[in-house]
């Protein structure tokens, strides 16, 4: 079996007092899109800089394709990284800018180069003073794109991008899915993560949540149903995991969590005339985890 992207095994980093990161346990594989979730100070960017090197764990251990990340200069011929500042040096033209990152980087297919900067509507002819927060953000996604790197970390790569651009950062994903690589995307567009993320990892305070598909966290969680019905209304007091959210005469919605099997046999028993499902956003995901840590 071929390493995996990303393993870490009780990942662990601490600041003073502070618990940054709590035994992670992490597996991300080749060929995945892997969403990296969590409120302000979850510990995500804790985590990607022991994943390239930048910090020590106090504790554990964490390998890129097998190669132990602290073995910096093995390791980064694997990985292309977007961080979520881009810094670049202001008198490079956008040109000089990829022509500098492509050599010091993991390799360059310069070919899909040039297709990223066309697809982002690059302009390479200015220097990087004059670019905006979003254009220094497509210099960086542009570089670590044309890399063909197996391993993408991209930390909140496309929060200066507007709707346009963010289209042609999911088909860049997708092609990078397609080629192969890894990706781990790390993001509080979470949209993008839905659309874009085979799986995803929920951290809260320093320690994982939980790790799943899209559709399996939404099993999870609460969805939504609304049923407009003649005559009497359906009798759904014995159905276990629903809480009532409206009602009025001919129409109820609710919110269920768990399988709907008794819901729907209470809803036969009525003339129900329509009925609509609606699935919970991972949005609608992230704060039931989130809000559980004010509970
Ligand atoms: N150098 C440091 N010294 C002390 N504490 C730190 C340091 N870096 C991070 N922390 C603390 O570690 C915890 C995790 O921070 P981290 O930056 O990893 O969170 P994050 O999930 O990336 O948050 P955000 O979404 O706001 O970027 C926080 O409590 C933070 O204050």
């Amino acid at each position: 079996m071929p390493a995996p992207a990303i393993r870490t095994d009780r990942l662990s980093k601490r600041y003073g007092a502070v618990r940054a990161l709590e035994g992670l346990d992490l597996t991300v594989n080749a060929g995945e899109v892997f969403g990296f979730l969590g409120p302000n100070g979850a510990g995500k960017s804790t985590t990607i800089r022991l994943l390239l090197g930048l910090a020590r764990p106090t504790a554990g251990r964490a390998w890129i394709f097998g190669v132990d990340a602290r073995d910096v200069a093995a390791a980064h011929r694997l990985l292309a990284y977007v961080p979520a500042d881009v810094a670049l040096w202001p008198q490079l033209t956008g040109a000089e800018l990829l022509d500098l990152l492509a050599a010091t980087g993991p390799g360059v297919d310069a070919d899909y180069r040039a297709d990223l900067v066309d697809r982002f509507d690059l302009d390479l002819s200015r220097p990087a003073r004059a670019y905006s927060t979003g254009n220094r953000q497509k210099v960086a996604l542009v570089a670590a794109f044309a890399t063909r790197a197996p391993l993408l970390v991209l930390d909140e790569p496309t929060s200066g991008l507007d709707p346009l651009m963010e289209l042609q950062f999911r088909r860049a994903v997708a092609e990078a899915r397609d080629n192969g690589q890894a990706v781990f995307l790390c993001s509080h567009q979470l949209a993008e993560v839905e659309a874009v993320c085979d799986r995803v990892a929920i951290l809260r305070a320093g320690r994982l949540v939980d790790v799943a598909t899209v559709p399996d966290l939404r099993r999870l969680h609460r969805g939504q149903i609304t049923a407009q019905f003649t005559g009497a209304a359906p009798d759904l007091s014995d159905v276990p995991g629903i809480d009532l959210l409206d009602q009025t005469d001919g129409m109820l919605r609710f919110s269920l969590a768990g399988p709907p099997a008794a819901a729907l046999r209470a809803l036969a028993a009525a003339d129900v005339t329509a009925l609509t499902v609606r699935e919970p956003s991972l949005e609608e995901i992230f704060l039931d985890y989130y809000g559980q840590a004010e509970r």
